[in-house]
């Protein structure tokens, strides 16, 4: 098996560090334009393969794409983060160039590829990179609803004092301030909802916070969070590698389910070694289909933007 991460930033060698933590690969690539940056980050990484006690091997590039030939999975985060006081969407000029280019040059070396799209704003880099690649739906996987799903966890954690891996709750829609959607109905601890254990004023607020949870970290640090976004794409890569077919949150092409088409947008999904493999059905109330609807309509709009770019 071999993995590249392209981008060896925050996000992409946090990323690859945990893929080869995980050994989820014998080969792991991570490639950056930014000369050295690739390299001497994967040298550090590789230097704790004897601290940690993995078996994986990672090499760095940089900008050199024979080195990722016959990659099994590729991520992709290049691209420029947002600073405090910024949307996500606001990047949209910058990145889309740099992922339609990176999108082309990966599958010139490695056509059989799965692609997880990480790089801001992801709905949009997800659509804009299954329109360039031309790949089947199934290859093309945007990264976003298991980080603010982790985020929703978390805050339902602190606001219940209970173990976040006791907590299931997801959030499906955009990956957007506004348009993500964090099931509150669907949320249990161990099997019961939340509901019976948080007033609805409280859920009310673990919902708002998720939301901005990326913006929050935004503001505290000067720059986007990495740690859990890394950590989110190798989980990601994790349950396609290993065949384990889980079921994430995460941004796929529509033809209809959900009530919308021709839009990549977050649904629940089962990984598998074919990327997503099928699209599971929540059955949204009245409100929550709204919401979908109403986050799809600012999804769809952002991808408009792209033919004027
Ligand atoms: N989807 C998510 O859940 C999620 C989470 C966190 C961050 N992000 C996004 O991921 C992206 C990366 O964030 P970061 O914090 O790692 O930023 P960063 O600035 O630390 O790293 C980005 C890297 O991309 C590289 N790069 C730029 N153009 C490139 C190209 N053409 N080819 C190869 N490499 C190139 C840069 O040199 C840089 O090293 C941002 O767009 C950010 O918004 C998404
Ligand atoms: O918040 C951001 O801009 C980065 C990322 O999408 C996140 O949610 O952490």
């Amino acid at each position: 098996m071999k993995i590249t991460v392209v981008g060896a930033g925050a996000v992409g060698a946090t990323c690859a560090d945990n893929i080869v933590r995980r050994e989820l690969a014998q080969e792991v690539v991570l490639l950056d334009i930014k000369e050295g940056l690739a390299e001497g980050k994967s040298l550090d990484i590789f230097q704790t393969a004897t601290l940690l006690e993995f078996d994986s091997k990672i090499i760095g590039s940089t900008n050199d794409y024979t080195k990722t030939a016959g990659s099994d999975v590729v991520v992709i985060t290049s691209g420029i983060p947002r600073k405090p006081g910024m949307t996500r969407e606001e990047l949209i000029g910058i990145n889309a160039g740099i992922v339609k280019t990176v999108t082309t040059n990966i599958l010139e070396h490695s056509p059989d590829a799965i692609v997880v799209v990480i790089s801001n704003p992801m709905d949009t880099m997800t659509y804009l990179a299954l329109q360039a690649s031309g790949l089947p739906k199934n290859r093309i996987i945007g990264m976003g609803g298991i980080l603010d799903s982790a985020r929703f966890k978390t805050y339902l954690s602190l606001a219940m004092n209970v173990p976040p891996s006791d907590l299931q709750a997801t959030v499906i829609g955009g990956h957007g301030d506004t348009t993500m959607i964090p099931l509150t109905r669907l949320a249990t601890y161990s099997g019961t909802p939340v509901s019976e254990y948080l007033s609805a004023e409280a859920l009310q607020k673990v919902a708002a916070d998720t939301m901005v949870g990326g913006a929050t970290l935004t503001n505290l640090i000067g720059t986007s969070a990495w740690y859990a976004p890394g950590a989110s794409g190798a989980l990601l890569v994790e349950s396609i590698v290993r065949d384990q077919k889980r079921i994430f949150p995460c941004c796929v092409y529509l033809e209809g389910e959900y009530g919308q088409s021709d839009i990549c947008l977050g649904v629940p999904v089962v990984i598998g070694k074919n990327g997503w493999e099928k699209i599971v059905d929540f059955k949204l109330n009245e409100t929550e289909q709204a919401a979908f609807n109403k986050s799809a309509e600012a999804v769809r709009a952002m991808n408009s933007v792209l033919a004027s770019l």
